[in-house]
C-alpha cells in the first residue's frame, strides 16, 4: 500500500501529540466539551476507558507541552472484523472531537488524513465508524453501510408458535463481566457466524480488546438513565446457552398504575426458537408496559416472530460506515454472492492511490477472488464512498445508481455487480463504537 497523496496539515500552530494514559483527564475534559453532558470529568475518570492509547492522537498549541487539547481521535483494533464471507483487519475510527473554540478551521480533515495515513501503515484496508451526524463522514469517503432497526413493542405482544421454544429455560441475573462475559462473548460470536447457515453476518465485531470489554460492562449509575442496574436473561437449552438479553427496567408510575419501560441494550439468540424463549419472557416483565429493542439487523429473527407485523413502533437508523482504506486489498479480501466479473472506476480525492478503474473477478460465495488494475472502460464509476456503502452487502449498487450515486456506463454490469456485491445476510453491528 503507498501513502495518502494528500495528507491535509494542521491549522498553522497546531501539532499532533500521542496520547498516553496520562491524558486520561485531558482527553475526558476535551471529550465533554464535544459532548456536552451532566457527568464530571472526575467522574468520569473513575470508570473503564475504552481507548487503545497506543492509536490514539490529541491536538494541542506547538508551544503548549501539556494542557487543553483542541481535538482528539482513536481507533479500535479490529482484528477480525466481519465482512462478506470472511474477516478483514478494520480500523474503528472513534472518539473523534473538537474544542468548539477551535472548530471549523480544519482539525478534524488533518486528523481523518492521519488517522486514514495510519491505517495504511497498519495494514488495515478498511475503516468503520458510527457517525454522530450523517453530515460529517461522506465527504472523508466513509459511506452509510448498514442500518439498524429500534423496536419498541407493548408488553404482551403476541408471538408465532416456535417449535422448541418450550424446552428452553431462563434464568435473570445481575450482568456481571466476571459472571457473564465469556458467556456473552460465545453466544455473540457464534450468532454473528452462524447467521445465514454459516455465511455469516457482515458489521458484527467483536468487542476484541480488554479495554473495550471492561467498558462495554462498566455499568456506572450516572449512564443508567433513571433504570436500574444492568440485567441479564439467559436462556438455555439442554444446559447449554442459546440467547441471552442484556436489559434494565425503569420503574414508571402513572394514575392509571405502573407503566415500566424495559430497555434490552442487546438481544443474540441462535436460532428461532432461543429468540422466541427470549422475546417472550422479555414481553412478560411485571410492571413493565413495554420493551424497547435496540440495533437489531433488518432481518432479525425478533421482528419475524411477531403475529403483528405492524405491532410496535419501529425506527431505522444508520448503523456502521465504512471507509475503503484499499481498494484492491479491500475487494480482494470479502466474498461475492453472485459471480462476477466488473470493471469499476474509482474516484478517491483522499487516497490517490485508490483511484483507477479496477477489475474484480470471483466466483459465487469463494475465496478466490482476483482484483486488478485495467485500463479497460469501465461497466460502472463510482466515488470510494459508494464502494464503502456497498462493501459489507447491505446496501445495493443498483440503488445508488438510481440515487445518481453510481453512473452505469455498460447498463447490463449493473444487476449482476449489484448481486454480486450484495449479500443474502443483513450487515449490522449490535453495539456502538
Ligand atoms: C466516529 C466519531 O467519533 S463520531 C463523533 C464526531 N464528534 C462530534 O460530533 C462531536 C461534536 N463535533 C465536533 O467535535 C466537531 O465539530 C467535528 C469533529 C464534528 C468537526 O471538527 P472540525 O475541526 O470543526 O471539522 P473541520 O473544520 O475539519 O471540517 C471539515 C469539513 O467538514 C464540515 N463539517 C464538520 N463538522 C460538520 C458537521 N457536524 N456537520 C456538517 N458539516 C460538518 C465542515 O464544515 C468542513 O467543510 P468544508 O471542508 O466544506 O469547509
Amino acid at each position: 500500500m503507498t501513502s495518502p497523496s494528500f495528507p491535509r496539515a494542521l491549522p498553522t500552530g497546531l501539532r499532533f501529540v500521542p496520547l498516553t494514559a496520562d491524558d486520561k483527564p485531558a482527553v475526558l475534559d476535551l471529550d465533554t466539551w464535544a459532548f456536552p453532558g451532566t457527568v464530571p470529568v472526575a467522574e468520569l475518570e473513575a470508570m473503564p476507558f475504552p481507548l487503545t492509547w497506543d492509536r490514539s492522537w490529541g491536538v494541542r498549541g506547538e508551544d503548549v507541552e501539556d494542557g487543553p487539547l483542541l481535538g482528539i481521535h482513536g481507533s479500535y483494533p479490529f482484528g477480525a472484523f466481519p465482512v462478506p464471507g470472511a474477516t478483514v483487519p478494520v480500523s474503528g475510527l472513534t472518539w473523534v472531537g473538537v474544542h468548539p473554540q477551535a472548530r471549523r478551521r480544519g482539525i478534524l480533515s488533518a486528523m481523518i488524513d492521519r488517522h486514514l495515513s495510519d491505517c495504511v501503515e497498519r495494514g488495515e484496508p478498511v475503516s468503520a465508524l458510527f457517525a454522530a451526524e450523517p453530515a460529517i463522514y461522506g465527504r472523508f469517503g466513509y459511506g452509510s453501510a448498514a442500518d439498524d432497526i429500534k423496536v419498541t413493542l407493548a408488553r404482551g405482544a403476541a408471538l408465532r408458535d416456535v417449535p422448541g421454544s418450550a424446552e428452553h429455560t431462563a434464568r435473570i441475573e445481575h450482568a456481571t463481566q466476571d459472571a457473564h462475559g465469556a458467556l456473552v462473548d460465545t453466544v455473540h460470536r457464534a450468532a454473528g457466524s452462524a447467521a445465514g447457515g454459516g455465511l455469516g453476518r457482515p458489521g458484527w465485531a467483536t468487542r476484541q480488546t480488554p479495554e473495550l470489554q471492561a467498558s462495554f460492562w462498566s455499568d456506572p449509575p450516572q449512564w443508567r438513565n433513571g433504570g436500574e442496574s444492568l440485567r441479564i436473561l439467559v436462556v438455555e437449552r439442554d444446559g447449554q446457552p442459546r440467547g441471552y438479553a442484556l436489559f434494565r427496567r425503569k420503574s414508571v408510575w402513572e394514575d392509571a398504575g405502573p407503566r415500566g419501560t424495559v430497555h434490552v441494550r442487546e438481544a443474540v439468540a441462535l436460532d428461532a426458537a432461543a429468540a422466541h424463549a427470549l422475546l417472550s419472557r422479555l414481553l412478560d416483565l411485571d410492571l413493565m408496559a413495554s420493551v424497547h429493542v435496540g440495533m437489531l439487523p433488518t432481518d432479525d429473527a425478533l421482528l419475524g416472530l411477531l403475529v403483528d407485523t405492524r405491532a410496535g413502533e419501529r425506527r431505522v437508523s444508520d448503523n456502521v460506515w465504512v471507509r475503503v482504506v484499499d481498494v484492491p486489498a479491500a475487494l480482494a479480501a470479502r466474498r461475492y454472492a453472485a459471480d462476477v466479473d466488473v470493471t469499476l472506476a474509482v474516484r478517491d480525492e483522499r487516497l490517490a492511490s485508490n483511484t483507477g478503474t479496477w477489475r474484480v473477478r470471483a466466483r459465487a460465495f469463494e475465496a478466490d477472488v482476483h482484483v486488478e488494475r485495467t485500463q479497460a472502460p469501465a461497466d460502472l464509476a463510482l466515488d470510494v464512498r459508494e464502494l464503502g456503502s456497498a462493501y459489507l452487502g447491505g446496501r445495493a449498487l443498483t440503488g445508488l445508481a438510481q440515487a445518481g450515486l453510481v453512473d452505469v456506463r455498460e447498463a447490463a454490469a449493473l444487476g449482476r455487480a449489484s448481486a454480486a456485491f450484495g449479500w443474502p445476510v443483513a450487515p449490522v453491528c449490535s453495539w456502538v463504537f
